[in-house]
């Protein structure tokens, strides 16, 4: 995809003239949606953290990642490209969503995405709870139709319902597969690890569309292994890519909600991601930043720059990266 004007994208404030620990937090410091004519990304918060099961506090992560991102540098070696130069970043600010009203919360979460899609190419989501990827996955299949899920995470979160509640962040895949939001043939997780209910979660799972990359698989097979595998599961289908920031290991991510051990590093994620340069990204998330339970901004130095690799993967570029 190419830049939508011809007019050169306004990046981030230069941190050799204003000190990157100056001024207010957008998003890598970049300007604001309403500052730039038209964006092809929009990075947008969704500051709700209502349908957790175990520790809140993923409604503070939107805030903490642009935090964090102060430190993030226009050019991005690793993929040989400027994500901020070859084409228009903007922060979209956060939607406004009701902190005790989940199904309300929903409909506002994808009346915000969709409205926000028809200014920007493409949505940037920062969580806020995984509850939140199902009405962001209903705004892109209004625009796509059915797109392959990528998810990222050590849960499945194709679970049933939670003391009688369907819509919570442990339920919104299964949801997703239910209403044909996702292409059966191109989901997959990766990063799955840890306890489950019991041994059909495995086989609901598979049922609902998903092939999964287990955090194990990693350790035996290695990074090299899962990038052929995701790379051909997806193939060159729209491509949605919705990242837990617990499939890092607590020692990467300690701040977020439902921790397990055995995770990812985050080298490892990110050249996951730097695989996915000739995909055609629809859209993404990040979510489940917890930052009360950060220690030294790890969680939000991890998921800022998650979200970089991420936009460096959209950017148009003449030769794509492959692994
Ligand atoms: N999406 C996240 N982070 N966690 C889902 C875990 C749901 C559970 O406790 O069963
Ligand atoms: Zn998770
Ligand atoms: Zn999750």
């Amino acid at each position: 995809m190419q830049p939508s004007s011809e007019s050169t994208p306004i990046g981030p404030v230069d941190a050799s003239v204003v000190p990157r620990f100056a001024g207010i937090a957008t998003f890598a410091r970049l300007p604001r949606l309403d500052q730039v004519e038209r964006a092809d990304v929009a990075i947008v918060g969704v500051p709700f953290d209502s349908g957790v099961s175990y520790r809140p506090g993923a409604r503070f992560g939107p805030a903490h990642v642009r935090e964090a991102s102060r430190l993030l540098r226009p050019y991005n070696p690793a993929q040989d490209v400027f994500p901020f130069g070859a084409q228009q970043v903007a922060d979209a600010g956060d939607i406004a969503v009701n902190p005790f009203d989940i199904a309300e919360a929903v409909r506002q979460v994808e009346a915000g995405a969709r409205e926000l899609q028809s200014n920007a190419g493409r949505l940037l989501a920062i969580g806020g709870d995984h509850t939140i990827a199902l009405p962001l996955l209903r705004a892109v299949h209004a625009q796509h139709g059915p797109v392959a899920v990528l998810h990222f995470d050590a849960h499945l979160d194709t679970w049933d319902t939670y003391f009688g509640a369907p819509t919570t962040h442990g339920t919104p895949f299964r949801r997703a597969s239910e209403e044909g939001l996702i292409d059966l043939t191109a989901s997959m997780h990766v990063g799955i690890r840890g306890p489950l209910y019991a041994k059909s979660d495995l086989e609901d799972d598979e049922r609902l569309g998903f092939s999964i990359i287990t955090s194990e698989y990693l350790e035996e097979h290695g990074v090299a292994s899962a990038i052929e595998r995701l790379r051909a599961r997806i193939g060159d289908a729209p491509l949605y890519i919705s990242i837990d920031i617990d499939v890092l290991d607590p020692a990467h991510a300690p701040g977020t909600g439902t921790p397990e051990a055995g995770g990812l590093t985050s080298r490892e994620l990110l050249r996951m991601l730097r695989a996915l340069a000739d995909r055609n990204i629809v859209g993404a998330d990040i979510v489940e930043v917890a930052p009360a339970y950060d220690h030294a901004q790890l969680t939000g130095v991890a998921a800022s720059h998650v979200a970089y690799e991420l936009l460096s993967a959209m950017a148009p570029r003449s030769t794509p990266v492959v692994e």
